[in-house]
């Protein structure tokens, strides 16, 4: 008959891939049975009933009990871990904020970029934002979540790949110049119009945080559609630790509908995090810098939300040239004024955000819905996202 102590030696190679430890010394290996036949019993207990690893452990566990002498044959069957067990499990993790919950469990700090209106630079200040942070030797993740003008795939050189798909059905990011990234355009045909619905977008948003690998990471910015609407208020129920970076431009008009996406974000408990003025003036290569756009709007934004004015970052030409490029300008020439500026904004959010991973709270899954419709122009290359 197997040795029920030499399983239980092989069951500790079985590592719970949230959680980073063994089964065993998390005590997730309920009991194990050995017969006279070989044949060996093992029940494993999850932390949730749906838990998305459980087809991982149940191969690892057939794998490893199979490695020890006399095992013809293993049953996996798998129960929940009672409150007081995952107390005792909380305790053994050293945390105290809940027990990780899905793909953003070893995140530090979610920020979402945002705007009132369109074309201010939002995608262009996350991407060289995320470039930035990773400079100063933080690990970074960029979500795009602008689902009408997905633009970061571009920005990061990444159009027109696929990411790939974990063998536990987790999406792995695409990575560029260190920052890992994910990206509603990697799963349409490019150019193609998608048309969300609500529940369909709440949907794939909630994919996007659960189901994507992000790993352990200092930051992960999200980059949302300009304006207040459906995406800003789904995140901000999945994110409820989330902050919002808000990215204007110096002219009143638009410093008031920057303050529209402010009050939003108040109205939905989004703590707002500070400004950032883009397009703050042009300069030229020389070092002039001509006030275009007038001047002032940002830190007046700032002081009557009385949050930080993070930074004003000048319009230059490689800025745009280097997002049409695919490589984030902050990356290929850290000089250029605009990405000086850029990288004082990622200075200034390092100095005010923490640095321990924070177990994001996750709300409760909306029942299911389909994901979204794309109109054939051209045609689509299949929308479902590689996940169960
Ligand atoms: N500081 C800057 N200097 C030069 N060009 C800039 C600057 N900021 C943005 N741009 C250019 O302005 C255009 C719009 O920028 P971007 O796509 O980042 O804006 P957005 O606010 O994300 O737009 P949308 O709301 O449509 O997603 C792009 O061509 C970008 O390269």
């Amino acid at each position: 008959m197997p040795s029920v102590d030499d399983i239980r030696t092989a069951l500790a190679r079985v590592i719970d891939p949230e959680l980073r430890a063994s089964i065993v010394e998390l005590g997730m290996v309920r009991s194990i049975d050995a017969h006279e036949n070989g044949v060996v019993d093992v029940t494993v207990s999850l932390t949730t009933p749906g838990c998305p690893i459980r087809n991982h452990f149940q191969t690892s566990v057939v794998k490893e009990a199979k490695t020890v002498e006399g095992v013809t044959h293993v049953n996996v069957t798998f129960d929940v871990l009672s409150d007081t067990e995952k107390q005792g499990l909380q305790q053994k993790l050293g945390r105290s904020g809940g027990l990780p919950s899905g793909a953003l469990a070893q995140v530090a700090n979610v920020i979402c970029v945002g705007s009132g209106k369109g074309g201010v630079g939002k995608s262009s200040v996350t991407a060289n934002l995320a470039a930035a942070l990773t400079a100063e030797g933080k690990k970074v993740g960029v979500l795009d979540a602008d689902v009408w003008g997905y633009s970061i795939p571009r920005m990061f050189g990444l159009g027109g790949q696929r990411p790939p798909v974990s063998a536990t059905r987790k999406i792995l990011p695409l990575e560029a110049g260190g920052v890992k990234v994910m990206s509603i355009g990697f799963f349409v045909e490019e150019d193609s119009a998608v048309v969300w619905r609500g529940p369909m977008l709440h949907k794939a948003l909630t994919q996007f945080l659960e189901d994507v690998d992000w790993g352990e990471l200092d930051y992960l910015l999200v980059d949302l559609p300009p304006g207040t609407g459906d995406v800003s208020m789904t995140l901000a129920q999945l994110l409820p630790q989330a902050q919002f970076l808000i990215v204007t431009t110096p002219q009143a008009t638009a410093q008031k509908v920057a303050r529209r996406a402010a009050e939003m974000a108040t109205k939905v408990n989004l703590e707002i995090g500070g400004i950032v003025e883009n397009m703050s003036g042009f300069a030229t290569p020389t070092g002039e810098r001509y006030a275009i756009f007038g001047e002032g709007g940002g830190q007046e934004l700032a002081d009557e939300l009385d949050v930080p004015l993070f930074g004003k970052v000048p319009l230059t030409m490689p800025l745009r040239e280097q997002a049409d490029a695919g490589v984030p300008l902050v990356a290929t020439d850290p000089d250029d004024p605009a990405a000086q500026a850029i990288r004082s904004v990622a200075r200034g959010i390092i100095a005010i955000t923490p640095t321990q991973p924070i177990a994001l709270q996750m709300a409760p899954e909306e029942p299911a819905a389909t994901l979204p419709i794309v109109e054939s122009k051209p045609k689509p290359k299949g929308m479902s996202l590689p996940m169960a």
